[in-house]
């Protein structure tokens, strides 16, 4: 195999985004925490995983997706038990399933040990010793090829069918369209207008044909819409650009490497085939036979193979000098190819000829590939203006999907409110009349203190707070009208005061709806949060807050960072916190964890309001809505991690603003906590933060420990509650995202009267992405009476309907300009860091905004920052090493070690911070040198 050529641990994955070259960013990502790891080898091993993308396979013939062909043959998979050592299975990839069976006869017979849907496995490769990962979760394999070639073949064939089932599971083709519309034409909802509109016109088929106002509505709404066929005329166009982009990738790749057969061409015929990968066996006639399903189809069309009897080589031969495979190694290769004539052609004529050029000196077909991939520079004018193209169409494409994705948006946005009013009328059409079947938690009654709404009519949600029933317990039931009824009526009366006429009601709130009696749960959570944040969306935004005199931008722009590879540093810090994971500069954001907790405060003025607030019920949504608040921060914060600070370091941050000021320090280093303290006249706030992380292999669960706290000055409250899960998902890749999951409750530790319990739902697989980042939550008294309800998501807002004034009790403030250049963050994130010359005399050396390489970071100095950030690592490692020296032990020095009313560790101020900032100043105290 050596002689294939050396270059198998290049860092030029095959498929994969992730470890780009790079010539700033060549310092290996693993480098700063190898020490972890025992052995320079187990490092070696880790470094030459990569996770598979799935954007470059070519499976496109005349723009039209092929199917790609079966793969079969014998693989070494890891023993699940103990996990140590291989057994030969053989495997079969059909139709995106990957399944495999003891021997191959088992398969004729239908004896599948294991099955495994590729499309939704995160595929990981490792080129140096042929192995693949294929993690979905639940299921996971660990394969093993005999060679390379297999190894390079099967990956193809994997990657082509994890591409093509993709793509089937999420058809975005046009010609649907037309039959939509025509269908929709046919029932008279629409007219010729409205041709080729799509998922719009589908929509329209589903509307109750028998309710003319509904269709009358939808259908003016489908008239009056133009957006979708310009939508489609842009994703028409994106289509044929994004493959004339790989036509010119494809050709400046032969290009440079003087080829006749692109990459693409390699892997599309690979894909396209049904390859048996198993040793043809030889019949009495000493004739070859490979797998019997494709044996004859293979000589009918002329399979190309060359036997080089004398040197006992065989080589399978499909384009120059493609495969190479001997007996030791590789055991044939049957194709039975699916009629790709101009192929076969070329493979049989022209290409047979240049079989002197094979030997040892011939590149293996991944080599052949990998230097495909490299990056080479384009010497040649044609080479620079096909760089060219490429980049312009890329844009072009980019920005046609980027104003596609934005009307789609909003366009579904109207159509869902215009579909939801008019359901209401056709469901609700009389308004004394009651709704059979409407059932209500036992938990939801009506809390004595309210009143209810004269003009009463029932449209309620109820099913927001069902729990999960038998189909026979959901069957509509008449029923004389309870107080779970009056609870409902209760609802659709706040819904007339939000609105202000009762007989508009159910057409301006998005909150009323009588679809209770049938729907899942989880349809009621999701149809409640479509409603709560359809009257979120109609809530404006806050007024842009006054001029601050702040900042309002970062002095350099994010650096790109998808090229560092984060694999390697993942794995080699397996089991540490990943906040506290050192990462290379160029991953980090110019802020820290302890600046990071002060975000938490950045919608403090919920807690001001809940402090002038005298109904404890109505305190606690605010109290919860600033409890979500927090979250939001994490929409456009997934691309880079913050600094982790050293101990004993600290941030203050005072904003008259807000009314309040706070205080953090890294208060211990194993595990790493920070802790917090704020205070302004109306609450105080303080957590220490420490968590655990699980990692999943394409995702990390982050699961803080300890508890949030809050008082509020004017009744004495003292709210505690929990945080929920944070989970990054496709960590590995440039489409990672945030989500947050699970269960908050809030107590309040010097009164009984009210709790609260937030769900952040978590998302499902399928589900759409107006539906992801759900929150519901419900305020309940003693007896555990739901008192309110709210809901909405952690990224738009929180609408709370059981409010005398039902309101958008939180909204976050739109970003500021650019902000996906100043790594997402929001203004007041922008403002953390903001080191003015009145404030710097009065920091003590250890504030964060001192600290030299994340001021680097910020100000673009990315190369310095990253060299300075390992030094800054490397003093604190003395100077735990001298501590630990002198038997000593570092002691916070603005927070002291507690405990809480239940025992646990807590953090908390000792209250010195402010006092010695005032006097004597700490330019004239003794300070901790930490940079
Ligand atoms: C470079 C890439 C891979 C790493 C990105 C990691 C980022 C997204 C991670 C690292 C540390 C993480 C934070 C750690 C702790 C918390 C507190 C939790 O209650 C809310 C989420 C929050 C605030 C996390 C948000 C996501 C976070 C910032």
């Amino acid at each position: 195999m050596d002689s294939y050529g050396p270059p198998l641990d290049r860092s030029h994955s095959l498929a994969s985004g992730l470890e780009k070259s790079s010539p700033t960013w060549r310092k290996p990502s693993h480098s700063r925490s190898s020490s972890t790891l025992s052995s320079r080898h187990s490092r070696q091993i880790i470094k030459d995983w990569e996770v598979v993308d799935d954007l470059h396979v070519e499976m496109h013939i005349g723009g039209e997706m092929t199917p790609p062909g079966i793969c079969e043959g014998y693989l070494l998979k890891r023993r699940k038990w103990p996990l140590k050592g291989w057994h030969k299975r053989y495997f079969v990839l059909e139709a995106g399933i990957l399944r495999y069976s003891k021997h191959q006869h088992d398969v004729s017979r239908g004896r599948v040990q294991g099955s495994l849907d590729v499309s939704r496995a995160v595929m990981s490769i490792n080129k140096k010793s042929n192995r693949i990962d294929l993690d979905a979760g639940d299921i996971l394999y660990h394969v093993k090829a005999k060679s390379h070639e297999l190894f390079y073949i099967w990956v193809t064939k994997l990657q082509a069918h994890r591409l093509f089932k993709k793509s089937e599971a999420a058809p975005v083709h046009a010609p649907a369209h037309g039959a939509a519309a025509e269908r929709a034409q046919r029932n008279g909802a629409v007219t010729a207008s409205s041709a080729g509109l799509g998922g719009s016109a589908a929509a329209s088929e589903v509307l109750p044909s028998a309710d003319a106002a509904v269709n009358s509505k939808v259908s003016a709404w489908l008239r009056q819409s133009h957006e979708p066929d310009a939508c489609a005329q842009e994703l028409n166009r994106c289509h044929l650009d994004l493959s004339e982009i790989n036509r010119l990738i494809q050709r400046l790749q032969a290009l440079e490497a003087g080829q006749t057969f692109t990459n693409g061409e390699l892997q599309r015929i690979i894909s396209t085939q049904n390859l048996s990968l198993e040793k043809p066996k030889k019949s009495k006639s000493g004739k070859m036979w490979g797998h019997s399903r494709t044996l004859s189809t293979v000589e009918a069309l002329g399979m190309v193979r060359l036997v080089c009897e004398q040197r006992h080589w065989c080589y399978w031969y499909m384009f120059n000098r493609l495969l190479l495979f001997t007996p030791n190694h590789t055991l044939g290769c049957v194709f039975n190819p699916k009629p790709i004539r101009g192929i076969t052609k070329s493979l049989s004529s022209s290409h047979l000829s240049s079989s002197s050029h094979l030997g040892a000196s011939v590149p293996s077909i991944p080599d052949y590939v990998y230097s495909q991939l490299s990056p080479q520079t384009a010497a040649s004018p044609e080479g620079r203006k096909l760089q060219q193209d490429i980049c312009s169409m890329s844009l072009r494409v980019l920005a046609s999907l980027k104003s596609v994705h934005e009307t789609l948006s909003q366009e579904r946005q109207k159509l869902q409110e215009t579909w939801e009013q008019n359901h209401l009328h056709q469901l609700n059409p009389l308004p004394e009349v009651r709704q059979p079947g409407l059932r209500l938690h036992p938990g939801l009654r009506l809390h004595p203190g309210l009143r209810l709404h004269p003009g009463l009519r029932l449209q309620t949600d109820a099913s927001l707070f069902l729990p999960p029933q038998p189909a026979a317990a959901r069957a509509p039931s008449r029923r004389a009208p309870s107080v779970a009824d009056s609870a409902a009526e209760y609802f659709d009366a706040s819904d007339d005061v939000l609105c202000g006429s009762s007989s508009e009601a159910s057409d301006e709130s998005g909150l009323s709806d009588g679809s209770t009696s049938n729907s899942e749960p989880d349809d009621g959570h999701a149809s409640a949060t479509r409603k709560y944040r359809a009257s979120i969306s109609r809530t404006p935004n806050s007024a842009v807050p006054k001029s601050t005199g702040r900042r309002t931008a970062l002095p350099a722009h994010c650096p790109d960072n998808s090229h560092v590879g984060l694999m390697a540093i993942l794995y080699n810090n397996i089991g540490k916190d990943l906040a506290r994971v050192s990462m290379p500069a160029p991953l980090n954001e110019p802020v820290n964890l302890l600046q990071r907790l002060c975000e938490e405060l950045e919608y403090s003025e919920l807690l001001d309001t809940a402090n002038a607030t005298a109904d404890p019920f109505q305190r606690m949504v605010y109290v919860a809505a600033f409890a979500i608040s927090g979250y939001s921060t994490a929409t456009f914060r997934n691309r880079y991690k913050p600094f982790n600070p050293v101990l004993g370091e600290t941030y203050e941050c005072v904003r008259e603003d807000r009314g309040f000021r706070l205080i953090s320090e890294q208060v211990c280093h194993h595990p790493p906590i920070s802790a917090c303290h704020a205070e302004s006249d109306s609450f105080s706030f303080w957590q220490d933060q420490r968590w655990k992380n699980k990692f999943w292999g394409k995702s990390v669960e982050i699961l803080p420990t300890g508890m949030v706290n809050a008082t509020l000055s004017r009744y004495g409250d003292h709210y505690e509650w929990n945080k929920v899960v944070t989970c990054i998902h496709n960590v590995f890749s440039q489409q990672r995202y945030l989500e947050h999951y699970g269960e908050v409750t809030i107590g309040n530790l010097n009164s009984n009267v009210c709790t609260c319990r937030i769900t952040f739902v978590k998302s499902r697989y399928w589900s759409s992405d107006s539906s992801k980042n759900e929150v519901q939550g419900t305020v309940l008294d003693q007896s555990g009476s739901v008192i309110h309800r709210f809901g909405g998501l952690w990224h738009e807002g929180i609408f709370c309907d059981t409010l005398p004034t039902p309101k958008c009790v939180w909204k976050p403030h739109p970003q500021p300009k650019d902000y996906l250049l100043y790594y997402g963050f929001s203004t007041f994130a922008m403002e953390l860091n903001e080191l003015t010359p009145d404030l710097e005399p009065l920091l003590p050396p250890t504030d964060s905004r001192l600290r030299p390489d994340q001021r680097m970071l910020e100000e673009g100095r990315v190369d310095e920052a990253d060299r300075m950030k390992d030094e800054i690592e490397e003093i604190q490692r003395e100077r735990r090493k001298e501590l630990a020296k002198r038997g000593e032990e570092h002691v916070p020095r603005f927070f002291k070690k507690s405990k809480d009313s239940c025992g646990r560790d807590v953090w908390l101020t000792n209250g010195t911070y402010w006092k010695l900032r005032d006097d004597p100043g700490f330019a004239n105290t003794e300070n901790l040198i930490l940079w």
